[in-house]
């Protein structure tokens, strides 16, 4: 086929070429448009069906009918807003949001990915021979029920998802939204998440329902309305936080997570605080061993921790295992150090070395056998960073400056959407967390426990340890 001038496909006024023609692009015109119908429905379901039900309805019922159908819909949405808010935002907001947000996205999203950036241009080329620049595609759009909406693009040869971090809080204000982060999803491909609504926002309650589960110990929300489960056993976590941004929170979600556990006794908590018992002092009874005297003393109690590693690395190789199984005669053990740059800070030469060793063990060699090290640190500085790598779950509270966020999270986590610089004052127990092997950074919120809680939590687990001697003792 061949376009003349006149762009005729054939050089020929006869009326057979003719005929031929006009089938032709009879064909292709009906191949094309019902090509893009289904581009249509497939894009955008929710709207095709919304324009198919008023045109049905107007035929059935007249116009007339049809503007009473609509408003009553749009009365029943109403009334289920204000009847039932976390149904309605959980199924039809995000149904509307995403009927209406899909062709919006797909109108605009080529424009702001050229004005952003998210374009390659083939390098060592004249401005002649070069070519338009390849721009990052949108493949789909998903509304969530939490108010974040989630582009997943695919990106031209020669741009990463770094690229598109780098760039995301652009896109981000183009379509006014302040927070954005990149989620992997396969080679190719990346998720740009922009969050119009936080539900992290109200405080979060604990959930005491729950038997606990070291693999999975819930300790809050996550902000795509999950609950944030965190894992114990095999790991050690770190939680770095400027001072109120809610690490207190973070630990004593943790202990009201496990207080079934410490009670059945197949978990113990040891404790240390390094600020006299200022912060753990107040739910001291919920711990098997606290310590918030000298740097000596508390030195002396990782060190009683190492000896029990020891002895129970011995006792598994003696039994050919490999991993350590908690009951009530081996617990597992939670060792929580709050402000573990303070355990150090007063003390001698010769302890801090004591202290530096002891850790050290714990870290390296702790996790078979049955031992957690959970630690906090206010300021995320140098001496941070030679014990990060040994923990591979970490959590970034409210920070002070962007370069404290990778000093937690690890290098790039910022640019992928940690912005743990940005957490609110107002927001304490807000936190970015990061799990080893995992390229993914949640957002999360802590539980909060005010201190009478705490206190009844302690004096719970404290009741129940009693009632079991006394049990024991009788027996005997
Ligand atoms: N998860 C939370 N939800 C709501 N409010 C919280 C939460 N965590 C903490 N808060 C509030 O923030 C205050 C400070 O929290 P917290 O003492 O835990 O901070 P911190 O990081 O341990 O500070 P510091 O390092 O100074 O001890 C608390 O008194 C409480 O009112």
């Amino acid at each position: 086929m061949k376009n003349s001038p006149r762009n005729q496909m054939f050089e020929s006024d006869e009326a057979i070429p003719l005929i031929v023609e006009g089938v032709i692009r009879s064909v292709w015109f009906v191949a094309a448009a019902m090509l893009a119908t289904v581009r249509l429905v497939v894009h955008a379901p929710i709207l095709v069906g919304v324009a198919a039900a008023g045109l049905g309805t107007t035929w059935l019922l007249g116009w007339r009918g049809s503007v009473a159908s609509l408003t009553a819909f749009v009365g029943l949405g109403v009334l289920w807003r204000f009847a039932h808010r976390s149904s309605y935002d959980r199924t039809l907001r995000p149904a509307l949001s995403q009927a209406w947000r899909t062709p919006a996205y797909r109108l605009w999203f080529p424009h702001v990915a050229r004005r952003c950036g998210l374009v390659v241009r083939e390098p060592n080329l004249s401005s002649r021979e070069r070519r338009d620049p390849e721009v990052a595609r949108l493949l789909k759009v998903r509304v969530q029920g939490t108010g974040a909406e989630r582009l997943l693009l695919r990106l031209p040869v020669g741009l990463t998802p770094e690229d598109v971090a780098a760039r995301a809080q652009a896109v981000g204000q183009a379509f006014g939204v302040a927070e954005t982060r990149v989620l992997a999803a396969r080679p190719g491909r990346v998720w740009l998440e922009l969050r119009r609504r936080d539900p992290l926002r109200p405080t979060v309650r604990t959930s005491s329902d729950e038997s606990p589960n070291l693999a999975a110990l819930r300790l809050g929300l996550c902000d795509d309305g999950r609950p944030w489960r965190l894992r114990l056993e095999g790991t050690h976590v770190l939680i770095a936080g400027a001072t109120g941004a809610g690490k207190g929170s973070v630990l004593w979600s943790l202990v009201a997570g496990l207080s079934g556990a410490i009670r059945e006794r197949w978990v113990e908590v040891w404790a240390i605080d390094p600020k006299g018992g200022m912060e753990l002092g107040l739910g001291r009874s919920a711990f098997a061993r606290f310590e918030a005297r000298s740097p000596e003393d508390m030195c002396g109690l990782l060190e009683e921790l190492v000896d029990l590693k020891t002895r129970r690395t011995l006792a598994l190789s003696t039994h050919g295992l490999r991993k350590h199984s908690p009951h009530p005669e081996s617990p597992h053990i939670v060792l929580v150090v709050d402000e573990l740059a303070t355990l150090t800070a007063f003390a001698e030469r010769a302890t801090v070395r004591r202290v530096e060793q002891a850790l050290g063990l714990l870290l390296t060699q702790g996790r078979a056998v049955g031992i957690t090290v959970v630690a906090a640190v206010q300021d995320p500085g140098k001496d941070v960073v030679t014990w990060r790598d040994l923990f591979p779950t970490r959590v970034a509270m409210r920070l002070d400056n962007p370069i404290q966020v990778d000093m937690v999270l690890g290098d790039g986590a910022r640019e992928r959407g940690a912005l743990a610089d940005h957490i609110s004052e107002l927001q304490p127990g807000v936190a970015y967390v990061r799990i080893e092997g995992n390229r993914d950074i949640q957002r999360v919120r802590s539980a909060y426990l005010a201190d009478h809680e705490v206190q009844s939590l302690a004096d719970c687990i404290a009741a129940s340890h009693r009632r079991v001697t006394h049990k024991a003792e009788e027996a005997a």
